[in-house]
């Protein structure tokens, strides 16, 4: 039976991206629970946490991963995926999961430009606030199956990375 490949870690780690380009490169399907979301409730994500909360953003990311079944597919997720323990229920049971390993430095580089589609980076002080969730999450992004570290790559070679580790990992 195939697996979902499912990418965890931070805003700005490039799970939707090197996600893309990692489905691209295997021919596999690309989902998203962010674009799964918007698709769900007809609106972006800003919109969606400011009409209904954090708290029910996070009932539908559940639920989303509820509906899905493993198949060949490569699955991006949001960061705050791992919060809840009942998800990596739902996580093992649709696949592998590799968490993108960046740093701070590398995460608000990244998210200079785009940090406005992310409602939990509406603070002043954004940079700290991307270290405080970073520290508050890195024990729970390494449970993940596989850690691969994306500080040094570009998407293409990010891809290519996960690709490597997934097919070692698999072989
Ligand atoms: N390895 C990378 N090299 C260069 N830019 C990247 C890389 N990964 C992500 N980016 C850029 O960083 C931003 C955030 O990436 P994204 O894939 O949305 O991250 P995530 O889904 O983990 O929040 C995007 O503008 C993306 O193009
Ligand atoms: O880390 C988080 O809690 C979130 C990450 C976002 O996805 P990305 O990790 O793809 O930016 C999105 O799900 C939402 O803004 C909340
Ligand atoms: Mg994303």
């Amino acid at each position: 039976m195939d697996r979902c490949w499912i990418l965890l870690g931070m805003m700005g780690a490039g799970k939707s991206s090197i996600g893309r380009a990692l489905a691209e490169l295997s021919g596999r399907e690309f989902l998203d629970t962010d674009l799964l979301m918007q698709t769900r409730l007809g609106r972006p994500i800003p919109q969606i946490f400011q009409i209904y909360g954090e708290s029910t953003f996070r009932d539908h990311e559940t639920s989303i991963l509820r509906s899905l079944e493993p198949h060949a597919a490569v699955l991006a997720t949001g960061g705050g995926i791992v919060l809840r323990e009942e998800n990596w229920k739902e996580l093992r049971r649709l696949g592998i999961t590799i968490f993108l390993d960046a740093s701070v430095e590398t995460i608000t580089d990244r998210l200079a430009r785009s940090k406005k589609k992310r409602p939990l980076l509406q603070v002043e002080d954004w940079p700290e606030r991307v270290e405080s969730l970073l520290e508050q999450r890195r024990e729970l992004y390494r449970r993940a199956d596989i850690t691969v570290a994306v500080d040094d790559v570009d998407l293409e070679l990010g891809a290519q990375r996960v690709y490597d580790a997934l097919l070692g990992a698999t072989a």
